[in-house]
């Protein structure tokens, strides 16, 4: 495919405005779950309609109306977008998302999080910066740089690009099935850039994703915040119980220890267990992407495993918890513990609330509390995985090999994007994943960043993506 070189030069040369609209990206604090940045996620929705627009592609503005259970709260739209019509090509369904993760710069960040900065290393730090903001631009960016090198997509692009993604993806599933049969119903495979490489140096295609159950724990009594000198002693405290239920849920080397689960995962087999040792990933990289040595397991295999094929449960904050510094001496009147489970095959997502609700049931009328506690599922979302020798994955590892000159590996994500189940059961398409950022990009962290390589490469890998699955389609 000597037609690429074309493309890739012209890449390079653009490569300044390119980093240029990721920085007007990123200045868009798009933060789906904060209820006053809602502004915001709608504007970028805005300006990314824009942005396709200005290409030449055209884009449906879909408003999905309240948000469920929060009516204040308008759900910023989804954007059903096209590049090219022509019969004759085949069509390939991108999806991305346009919102972000929280950030403050007194969280921790060594810039703001809402202004790109690049440093001397070619690094590029900025909320959204990797997930997902940079993928989608490197869409965006593939059909400029065809454009001004005059080279025909091979393809013709449908696009959808939510702004909830970080927020359960709230109205999308709704919307994906109405449109099955009418916006989606010519595409022919599904590509989709929000995930990310195992390490920093080869490149990955991704035929599988963990599921999501996250619940919230709120646990209450007094009528307000106590004075602990006060009543300590004299009441139940909600902080105390909570405590105990969260600490119930699993140990310090990662062990669910709510009865029933593991019985919920699919054996590992001889075949599956033979995946992971060829797998170029070393347990340095894993020490660079923590950014310490904190690993429970001290080799790769167990590792990867533990990422990619078996669940785990998290513990991520208590809402009403007494957390800025200083010594107040308060009694919390009402806390609200947060946890999610990341779920696996065979995993059913209402088999495991219900043994997750059985458990906090069982460990909170140990307690003999007189608090009050609400156990509530805030939002769900199904493990995938694909057949990951589809042309769409041979035409992607072809592209791999032809922009970074290696084979790809093969992995599944420890994350979770539940459109990825949703395309592919609405659509009976294959779906596959295809990151541009790597393991020590921080995403959902402090100081989240691209490399400015792999957002040039990267956009060169999903615009020569488009060429050989063309190809392999064909076949
Ligand atoms: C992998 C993807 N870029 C991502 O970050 N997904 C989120 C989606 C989510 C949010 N709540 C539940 N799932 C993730 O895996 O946390
Ligand atoms: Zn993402
Ligand atoms: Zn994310």
């Amino acid at each position: 495919m000597a037609h690429l070189d074309p493309f890739f030069k012209q890449v390079d040369s653009l490569q300044d405005s390119f980093i240029d609209r990721l920085r007007e990206a990123v200045a868009i604090p798009s933060i789906s779950s904060e209820d006053d940045r809602r502004e915001d996620v709608i504007k970028m929705g805005h300006w990314l309609a824009a942005q396709i627009r200005a290409l030449g592609g055209t884009v449906e503005i879909r408003e999905l109306g309240q948000q469920p259970g929060h009516e204040h709260l308008v759900l910023p739209p989804v954007l059903l977008g096209r590049y090219g019509d022509d019969p004759k090509k085949k069509n390939v369904l991108i999806y991305g998302h346009y919102d972000v993760q929280p950030a403050r710069k007194t969280d921790g960040w060594n810039t703001e999080p809402f202004e790109l900065h690049v440093d001397e290393k070619g690094r590029m730090f900025g909320r959204g910066s990797t997930d997902d903001k940079g993928p989608v631009l490197g869409w965006l960016n593939a059909i400029e740089a065809h454009q001004k090198a005059g080279i025909e997509l091979p393809v013709n692009l449908i696009m959808c690009f939510e702004g909830m993604e970080e927020n359960g993806s709230e109205g999308l599933d709704d919307t994906i099935r109405a449109e099955a049969k009418k916006f989606f119903k010519d595409a022919d495979v599904v590509c989709i850039s929000d995930n990310y490489w195992l390490g920093t140096e080869k490149p990955c295609l991704t035929y599988g994703v963990r599921g999501c159950n996250y619940y919230s724990l709120e646990v209450s009594g007094p009528g307000a915040d106590l004075h602990s000198g006060v009543y300590g002693g004299m009441t139940h405290e909600p902080m105390t119980d909570l405590i105990h239920l969260m600490n119930s849920f699993v140990d310090s080397r990662g062990k669910i220890l709510i009865k029933g689960i593991d019985d919920l995962v699919a054996p590992l087999s001889k075949e599956e267990d033979a995946l992971y040792p060829p797998i170029a990933f070393t347990m340095n990289d894993l020490h660079e992407g923590l950014g310490s040595e904190t690993s429970i397991y001290d080799n790769k295999e167990d590792s990867l495993k533990h990422k990619m094929r078996y669940p785990s449960l998290s513990l991520h904050g208590i809402e009403g918890a007494f957390a800025t510094p200083g010594a107040k001496t308060v009694i919390p009147a009402k806390v609200t513990g947060k946890f999610s489970i990341r779920t696996v095959p065979n995993m059913e997502i209402d088999d495991v609330t219900a043994l997750v609700e059985k458990h906090v049931n069982e460990e909170f009328a140990k307690l003999k509390s007189k608090n009050k506690m609400k156990f509530k599922v805030m939002h769900v979302g199904k493990w995938w995985v694909e057949d990951p020798n589809h042309p769409n994955y041979t035409g992607a590892a072809k592209a791999v090999e032809r922009v970074f000159g290696v084979k790809p590996d093969m992995t599944r994500e420890g994350g979770s994007i539940p459109v990825t189940l949703t395309f592919q059961s609405e659509l009976k398409k294959s779906v596959l994943l295809l990151p541009m950022g790597s393991s020590t990009d921080g995403a959902h962290s402090i100081n989240e960043k691209l490399d400015k390589r792999n957002y040039i490469e990267g956009t060169k890998l999903l615009g020569a993506y488009l060429h050989y699955v063309a190809e392999e389609l064909k076949q």
